[in-house]
């Protein structure tokens, strides 16, 4: 089976010549040297586009289905994952010691539900306080 080309951003970046030239939209690494001379939008932009993530730029553009047709037609591979900021903090995490005083099988359901009687004993407590009082006052 054919095996998808993986590329980086730094593999890509040197296609930025109308002899080659790539574009990485949405996480897929599309060839579009043979393109530039039929972009309705021009060549100028895509040489600005040309080895980077193109993105953003491609859909502040709003190119229609047709675009997104088009864009299949050269598509060459997918952009590698780099680590993003969001992944990073994974690395910053609690200390393991504490980790032993803490157990994993929490009996707490009990405690809750101890804590949903307390409501109808308390009622029950200020009714016959209240009682006691009227029943005192006479
Ligand atoms: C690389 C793949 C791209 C493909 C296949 C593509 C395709 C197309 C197509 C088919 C149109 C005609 C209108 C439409 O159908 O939406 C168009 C218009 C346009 N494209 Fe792209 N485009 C690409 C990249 C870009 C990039 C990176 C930019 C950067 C800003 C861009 C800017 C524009 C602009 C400004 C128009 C409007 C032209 C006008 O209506 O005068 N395109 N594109």
């Amino acid at each position: 089976m054919p095996e998808i080309k993986q590329f980086t951003l730094a593999e890509i970046a040197s296609h930025n010549t109308r002899k080659s030239l790539y574009v990485a939209i949405h996480g897929k690494v599309y060839d579009v040297t043979y393109f530039i001379d039929e972009h309705p939008g021009g060549d100028e932009v895509l040489f600005e586009e040309a080895g980077r993530n193109a993105t953003e730029s491609f859909d502040d553009v709003g190119h229609s289905d047709e675009a997104h047709e088009i864009l299949k037609r050269y598509y060459i591979g997918e952009l590698k994952d780099v680590p993003t900021p969001s992944k990073a903090p994974i690395v910053s995490k609690a200390p393991t010691k504490s980790q032993s005083y803490t157990t994993p099988k929490a009996p707490q359901p009990k405690s809750s539900s101890n804590f949903g009687l307390l409501v109808p004993v308390g009622i029950f407590i200020a009714y016959i306080a209240y009682k006691y009082f009227v029943s005192s006052s006479e």
